[in-house]
């Protein structure tokens, strides 16, 4: 059976991410948050613009202030005082100092900036008790980047810090990679939404609930294309229009050997090619990985679903689509989800670093057990101790596949290799973490 490892660089070697010519849009900057930029950018701006005081004081020539001392102050008169925002009017001479304010200018002569707590002032005279260091507290122009060469590189995210470099550098409409396109579909004849009051046996559809929040939560633009009962022409419809209209596709349910289990047989009729379906995981063993390739044929757009803006309507320019027919078992779908879909979203998103699963080691205050035959997941919480050590608090309950409901608060799950039957509490284990925490 396949590793997990080798399941995850057949898949991320084969994400193409997103073209930066064609799958770009412009975004207005309050709206920019969670996107990836697409094109590094430049600004004509200096940072600083202007040489302006780093602190309250005043602003001397240093020559003037180089022997003083609380018993010796050098007397300079005051003969301008200057706010951030206002243009110097005067040339400071010898013996002469202007009051200035933090980020207000330097004025011409002047080359050094001596801090308030250091002087005492008397009408328009000020006494300078200490010696500075020359040009201390002032903010150089250019000191912090220059005009003309790059701001920001390609392939971040933009979040608070980047959405404020952009707006000080006057860029408001930075050009981004589009969202990555993932439509999801649930299959099984047991299915309903949850709306529906169930009749004997029927499943309420949570998987395609619980994926489509994650999509969103990558940032990509989820299409949920609802409940499609077991049955071959329905599914092959569904997955056809999707992989038309995706850059992703996730199904859930249908990859196991059952009777109506028929992912793979359809993807194999569409023309898709199955690069596995089997993993040595517990939970996620039925996980069917494939793509589609496709020509340049236009073709028909999906409506949005109300969670998304409709506006997006670019066209669709990518050749290939991958397709993840995540198990069923709610549990299997959603650790498989963050094993496998989520990386590859943010790869193909233009991210060109970070993509990766993120693993840390934490304590485990338990003991934590598997059978060893397959790597193992055990969901839980992940947090940091009184010493600052991470700790992995595995979920009470039961942890079947089928049991979501002890899922809920995951953060993490801890991962034991196949082969390792137990790790003793405390002890560490290795953690991948798929929420805030
Ligand atoms: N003989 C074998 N049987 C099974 C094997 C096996 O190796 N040999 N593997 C088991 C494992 S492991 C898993 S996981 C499941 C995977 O099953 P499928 O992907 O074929 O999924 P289904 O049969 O359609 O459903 C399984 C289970 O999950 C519930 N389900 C399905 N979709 C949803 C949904 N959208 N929301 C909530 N729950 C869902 C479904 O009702 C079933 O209870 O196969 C094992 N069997
Ligand atoms: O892999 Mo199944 O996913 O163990 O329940
Ligand atoms: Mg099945």
């Amino acid at each position: 059976m396949l590793q997990v490892s080798e399941a995850e660089a057949i898949i991320l070697n084969l994400v193409q991410p997103l073209d930066p010519q064609q799958d770009t849009e412009f975004v207005d900057l309050l709206t920019a948050d969670g996107r990836i930029l697409a094109t590094p950018v430049t600004s004509q701006l200096d940072f600083p613009q202007w040489d302006n005081s780093a602190m309250d004081g005043y602003c001397v020539r240093y020559e003037d202030v180089q022997h003083c001392s609380a018993e010796h102050p050098a007397v300079l008169e005051i003969v301008e005082e200057i706010t951030p925002g206002k243009e110097p009017q005067s040339t400071i001479q010898p013996g002469q100092a202007a009051r200035i304010l933090t980020g207000a200018l330097i004025p011409t002569g002047a080359d050094t900036v001596v801090m308030q707590e250091v002087t005492r002032r008397e009408e328009n005279r000020v006494f300078i008790e200490a010696t500075p260091q020359p040009q201390q507290f002032i903010r150089q122009r250019g000191s912090y980047y220059q005009a003309g060469t790059q701001l920001l590189p390609a392939g971040i995210k933009l979040n608070a810090p980047e959405i404020g470099v952009l707006a000080a550098s006057q860029s408001i409409q930075p050009r981004v990679y589009r969202r990555v396109r993932v439509s999801i579909i649930s299959t099984g004849s047991e299915l309903v939404t949850p709306d529906t009051s169930l009749q004997t046996g029927q499943i309420v559809d949570s998987n395609q609930y619980a994926l489509f929040c994650l999509v969103k939560q990558a940032e990509a633009k989820a299409h949920m294309l609802g409940i499609v009962k077991d049955d071959v022409e329905a599914i092959e419809q569904a997955i056809a229009s999707a992989v038309a209209n995706s850059d992703i596709v996730i199904s859930s349910g249908g990859v196991s050997v059952g009777d109506y289990d028929y992912i793979e047989k359809i993807i194999e009729s569409l023309g898709g090619k199955i690069h596995f379906n089997t993993v040595a995981m517990k939970p996620g063993k039925p996980l069917t990985f494939a793509t589609f390739s496709r020509g340049d044929a236009p073709v028909e757009r999906l409506h949005d679903t109300p969670d998304n803006d409709a506006t997006d309507t670019a066209p669709i320019g990518r050749l290939s689509c991958l397709y993840f027919g995540l198990p069923g078992n709610p549990v299997s779908a959603l650790v498989t989800y963050w094993r496998f879909v989520q990386p590859t979203i943010k790869k193909l998103s233009g991210l060109t670093s970070g993509w990766e699963p993120k693993f840390v080691k934490a304590l485990t205050p338990q003991d934590l057990y598997s059978d060893g035959k397959r790597e193992t997941y055990l969901w839980g919480q992940l947090s940091l101790n009184g010493e600052g050590v991470y700790e992995f608090h595995l979920a009470s309950g039961s942890h079947s596949s089928g049991n979501l409901i002890n899922l809920a608060q995951t953060n993490s799950l801890a991962v034991l290799p196949a082969g390792t039957t137990s790790v003793s509490k405390g002890e560490h284990v290795k953690v991948l973490q798929v929420g805030n925490f």
